[in-house]
């Protein structure tokens, strides 16, 4: 079958054409609103099995301000008479050796988890692509590995995946940058040098290695038989206490009462759970003494000032359509704000957290990074956190940066209340009972998430021996987080841009 590489010049040409309109129309594909000014195909990495052969491209793809970024694309080679038209990506005549979309294809899957298996290398035009077993794979019977039956995993993520015999899980990462996914390093930390076991255990990676750099392809992981996310439970618990405390509202349930409901069957004991595991986790991150990556540090003024000025940046830059978007604006008309007095008084707010801050009140460590219940997986019993990614448009290096385990506190906490207010959005009626209850629930979760992770982390190096600093250092993690949500938003929801911005408000009183 023919290969990227034995095409003509006219032939190539053709091909990244179509990489061009194909591209934006993915879903993991990152830069959909920039205009592509040109893509190439860096590498082709060829797997044959034996009804159908495969090539893992890597594509660089080039923009008009200048950036580029790398992807892996998955195809099927086929010749022309099976595939029809629609399907096709690329069609050269000559050899009638076609290119199509391949992630959805089992076989693919079960190729890659072979490499894995085998610790198998499959050379390219300029580098080479490997599998890497853990331990523990590879001391399992390798036959009755190779007899696990495939499956694509039909998610709209931000990468492709598989499951292999509901045992292994292998995600394929898309957007590439030189460097170990942090993913692959916490986990395989986790797993291999930790006793906190409620992640997906580690299992082998992909890795390919071009001109000397590696680059992630993939993660082997140990699949995890879920009921559902942290999210939807938590969406579900909501609005089975808005539907109970409805019925309860002529009774004049009081307040405590309604915060009793929620510590005891909607959600509060979840909470709990999730602040013990997150502390279990930062805990277990937190050990890594002699593995520079990982090793804590004190944390010092200067690395709040790295994220201050990210804010700064986020609201110069992903805030710029904020005075086209009708929700943004009905919420500043509202709250009789300017765009400039919102951005100046969060610019004030965090500059004021640092500057009251104790320096080395708390020690950094490898933290999730993108931390919130859609990341946490339920399993009947107990909840597991998958996906260490981190923050998905950052890149790479900045999502390997260590912080104080407070940051993902927020983000969780950021979670809990947009559980609470995203039931509201969209209604058009003013419903104040509505709102007294998403406070009374975002509150009484919240209070329960936070009380466990401060019963396992005290005394330790995560969490500041005073209240001042607790508040200050957690508050500041708050309006950070509630600032890339604005712009998140901005981005992909804008109808949704009032629930971080109702959050920033809170706490720039
Ligand atoms: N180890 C696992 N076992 C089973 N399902 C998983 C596992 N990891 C992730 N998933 C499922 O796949 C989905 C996407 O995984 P995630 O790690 O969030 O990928 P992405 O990087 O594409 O966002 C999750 O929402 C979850 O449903
Ligand atoms: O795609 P990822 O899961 O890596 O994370 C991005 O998308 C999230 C949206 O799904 C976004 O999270 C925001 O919305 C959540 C509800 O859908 C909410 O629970 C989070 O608190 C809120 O931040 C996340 O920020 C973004 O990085």
């Amino acid at each position: 079958m023919g290969s990227f590489f034995w095409l003509t010049p006219p032939e190539r040409e053709a091909f990244t054409e179509a990489l061009r309109v194909y591209l934006p129309r993915c879903r993991w594909f990152a830069s959909k609103s920039k205009s592509i000014t040109k893509v190439d195909v860096e590498e082709e990495f060829c797997l044959d099995h034996p009804s159908a052969a495969f090539s893992i491209l890597l594509v660089r793809v080039y923009y008009d301000d200048g950036l580029h970024e790398l992807y892996s694309l998955p195809l099927e080679k086929t010749s022309s008479t099976e595939v029809g038209n629609e399907e096709r990506l690329y069609f050269d005549e000559h050899s009638s050796f076609s290119y199509r979309e391949a992630t959805a294809r089992a076989e693919l899957g079960q190729l890659l988890f072979e490499l894995i298996v085998k610790g198998r290398e499959v050379q390219g035009g300029k580098g080479k692509m490997q599998g890497y077993g853990s331990p523990f794979l590879l001391s399992l019977d390798r036959n009755a590995l190779s007899r696990l039956q495939g499956q694509f995993l039909a998610a709209d993520q931000s990468n492709s995946a598989y499951i292999l015999g509901q045992a292994f899980f292998l995600k394929l990462y898309r957007k590439l940058e030189p460097g170990e996914n942090p993913e692959t390093e916490i986990l395989s930390f986790l797993t291999e040098r930790s006793s906190f076991i409620h992640v997906p255990a580690y299992r082998g990676k992909i890795e390919a290695r071009i001109e000397g750099l590696p680059y992630t392809l993939g993660l082997l992981s140990s699949y995890v038989p879920s009921q559902e996310n942290g999210w939807k439970k938590a969406q579900e618990a909501f609005s089975r206490f808005i539907r109970e405390a409805r019925l309860q509202q002529n009774d004049e349930t009081s307040a405590s009462g309604f915060s009793a409901m929620v510590g005891g069957a909607y959600f509060g004991p979840d909470a709990s759970l999730i602040g013990e595991r997150t502390a279990g986790l930062h805990l277990a991150l937190s050990r890594a003494q002699g593995i520079p990556s990982f090793e804590p540090q004190p944390l010092e003024k200067e690395d709040l000032y790295f994220l201050y000025e990210e804010s700064i940046d986020i609201m110069k830059e992903k805030w710029t359509n904020a005075p086209s978007n009708p929700w943004f604006n009905a919420w500043l008309s509202q709250q009789n704000l300017s765009f400039g007095s919102l951005t100046e008084r969060v610019r004030k707010r965090l500059e004021e957290k640092i500057s009251a801050l104790e320096e080395g009140c708390v020690h950094k460590i490898r933290i999730h990074g993108d931390y919130h219940l859609g990341q946490l997986l339920w399993t009947g019993s107990d909840y597991l956190v998958i996906d260490f990614e981190g923050e998905p448009n950052r890149a790479m290096a900045r999502r390997k940066i260590k912080w104080p385990g407070l940051r993902d506190v927020a983000g969780m906490l950021r979670s809990f209340h947009y559980v609470a207010y995203s039931f509201a959005e969209g209604k058009e009626r003013e419903d104040f009972f509505l709102k007294r209850l998403a406070e009374l629930w975002y509150s009484e979760v919240s209070k329960n998430f936070l009380d466990a992770y401060r019963r396992i982390t005290r005394g330790s190096i995560l969490l500041p021996t005073e209240e001042k600093n607790f508040r200050l250092l957690l508050d500041f993690f708050l309006l950070e987080k509630a600032v890339y949500e604005v712009g998140y938003e901005l981005g992909s929801r804008p109808s949704w841009v009032g629930i971080p911005l109702s959050a920033l408000l809170e706490l720039i009183r």
